[in-house]
């Protein structure tokens, strides 16, 4: 049975084209929307990422500026590359490429992102306008989360949704915009004692660990939707999830691949944002 596999590659390229047709619109008003990607070191895994983003730029006629930094760069000089950004006019998103090196202050540097370029979602304006259910920009992977649930007609309201991870980028705000289409909320983390007590109540199981394949089957109940968020090398060094696919595929009603779930889908959000400001420069 593989028709109850949700097809993330497929999904954001039904987003992507939607944004296409908003990119060509903001052109022929005379504004190309563009996205500054800044990257810190040189990390492999963000290297991937990072490429998947400037290509999806090109395709959808995006203007995009990748700014390699040294590993060694100093906080002051990484904040003054924002700055510059900031005050960029074809620069309407900006994207630091996390985790930054230790001598670098995450949030100094997130605050420091202007909040009408903020295509991430992470700045403290961002999350709190989310918190209370005003417009902003959605942080990239819970907000493709919610569209892959939409797409693939899976109700929200009044399930039980069970995330296991809640970090700034993923767990806390995944929880939130699920909470706001009416799902009751479980966030289970690292103390959490008897992680299966919760995982198997999930009618909707969001995984977000960073632990490869931990959760299998016996953490599922029959029936559930699992939304795998995991990036992972396995022992072969292959791409893989925080969810054994192998095993919880044979419980699940619906769920994500990795790769080809997710993945896909924050970096067409990451455009749909982007989008999203240029067309507020026209507006405001
Ligand atoms: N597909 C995509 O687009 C994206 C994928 N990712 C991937 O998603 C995963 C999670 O990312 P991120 O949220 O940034 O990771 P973090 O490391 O910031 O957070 C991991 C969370 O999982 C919890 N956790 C860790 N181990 C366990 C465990 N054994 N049992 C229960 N909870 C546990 C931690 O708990 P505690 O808080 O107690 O430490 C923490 O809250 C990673 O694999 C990352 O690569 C991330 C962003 C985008
Ligand atoms: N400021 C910031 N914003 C982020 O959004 C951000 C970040 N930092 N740091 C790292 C994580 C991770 N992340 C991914 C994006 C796309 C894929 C992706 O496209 N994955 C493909 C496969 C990619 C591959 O082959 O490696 C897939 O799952 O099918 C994965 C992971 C964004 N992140």
């Amino acid at each position: 049975m593989t028709n109850h596999i949700i097809d993330g590659k497929q999904i954001a390229g039904k987003v992507t084209e939607k944004v296409k047709d908003r990119v060509e619109r903001l052109k022929a008003q005379g504004v190309t929307p563009g996205l500054a990607v800044v990257l810190v070191g040189n990390n492999p895994a963000s290297q991937t990422y990072v490429n998947n983003k400037t290509k999806t730029c090109e395709k959808l006629g995006m203007y995009s500026v990748m700014i390699e930094l040294e590993e060694t760069i100093s906080e002051n000089a990484l904040l003054k590359h924002v700055e510059t950004l900031n005050n960029d006019p074809k620069i309407h998103g900006i994207l630091v490429q996390l985790p930054l090196p230790k001598q670098i202050d995450e949030d100094r540097v997130i605050a420091a992102i202007s909040p009408l370029k903020d295509v991430d979602g992470f700045h403290p304006e961002s999350v709190g306008k989310m918190m209370i259910g005003q417009p902003t920009f959605l942080s990239c992977t819970p907000f493709g989360i919610m569209k892959l649930l939409e797409y693939s007609d899976v109700e929200i309201a009044g399930k039980h949704a069970v995330i296991i991870g809640r970090s700034n980028i993923v767990g806390k705000p995944m929880g939130q915009l699920l909470l706001q289409k009416d799902a009751t909320v479980t966030y289970c983390h690292s103390k959490t004692k008897d992680l299966h007590t919760f995982t198997k109540q999930a009618d909707i199981l969001v995984v977000a660990t960073g632990r490869a394949k931990m959760i299998d089957a016996s953490y599922i109940k029959e029936g559930a939707v699992v939304i795998d968020v995991g990036i992972n090398r396995d022992e072969n060094n292959k791409l893989c999830g925080d969810v054994d696919f192998a095993s919880a595929q044979e419980v699940a009603s619906k769920i994500t691949p990795v790769p080809g779930g997710v993945g896909p889908m924050t970096i067409a959000m990451l455009m749909e944002n982007t989008c999203l400001s240029a067309e507020n420069t026209l507006t405001n």
